[in-house]
């Protein structure tokens, strides 16, 4: 269960955000709506643990988060959070499968050879596995994307804005491919968006 209670930040000489409550049992997934900076990025990378909050509580299962050190959220992060960014960050000068060895080492993870190319796989992308990441088309990055998302089996699922730039089609092939990988994965996934095309697809959603 992912729990976070009176969230509250705010940026430097900025106003303070605070968060509505967020509850989610196994399994459950999340929309977070919301106009353009409403703070839905902020409360993303507050959930990711990339920014500490000024105040409130964020627990998976009985585990606080906010008192662990900054490198134990580091180490938590890496092997228990999977975080699609809007703009994918990849070690350019390296191919799919060493992009993703990359993140397993800075996770302190391992992960069979075999298991790495069964993900790749089941998101279309195996063909690919020796090709340098610059080279690859936006849809392809952003399942590479997903496969380093989920590729040590995360409980939890970030997703910033993955439709933004998608016609409907993709937008909605996109949402199903998080959605299967989560349960696949037994995770939680939480994504944000201002696509209103998202909301019918899912049958949690918090309107920030
Ligand atoms: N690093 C920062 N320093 C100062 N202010 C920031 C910083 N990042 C974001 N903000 C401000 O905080 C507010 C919330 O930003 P945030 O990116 O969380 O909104 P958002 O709802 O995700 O917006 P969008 O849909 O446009 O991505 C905005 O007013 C933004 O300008």
């Amino acid at each position: 269960m992912i729990q976070t209670k009176d969230l509250r930040f705010a940026y430097p000489n900025g106003p303070i955000f605070n968060f509505p409550d967020i509850t989610l049992a196994k399994d459950e997934d999340l929309l977070i709506l919301g106009p353009s900076g409403i703070g839905k990025t902020t409360l993303l990378h507050l959930l990711g643990l990339l920014l500490a909050p000024l105040g409130g509580n964020i627990a998976h299962d009985s585990t606080d988060l906010i008192s662990l050190s900054e490198k134990e959220k580091d180490l938590y992060r890496g092997q228990n959070i999977g975080i699609i960014f809007q703009k994918p960050r990849f070690i350019n000068s390296l191919n799919l499968i060493e992009n993703i060895k990359a993140k397993l080492f800075f996770a302190k993870e391992k992960v069979a050879d075999e298991a790495i190319e069964q993900v790749l796989e089941e998101l279309q992308i195996i063909e690919l596995k020796h090709k340098n990441v610059q080279k690859l088309s936006e849809g392809q990055k952003q399942r590479l994307s997903i496969a380093i998302a989920i590729i040590n089996k995360p409980i939890l699922i970030l997703a910033d804005e993955p439709t933004a730039n998608l016609d409907d089609h993709n937008c909605e092939k996109v949402i199903q491919l998080l959605k299967e990988t989560a349960r696949k994965a037994q995770a939680n996934l939480v994504l944000i968006t201002h696509d209103q095309r998202v909301k019918p697809m899912f049958d949690k959603t918090l309107e920030l």
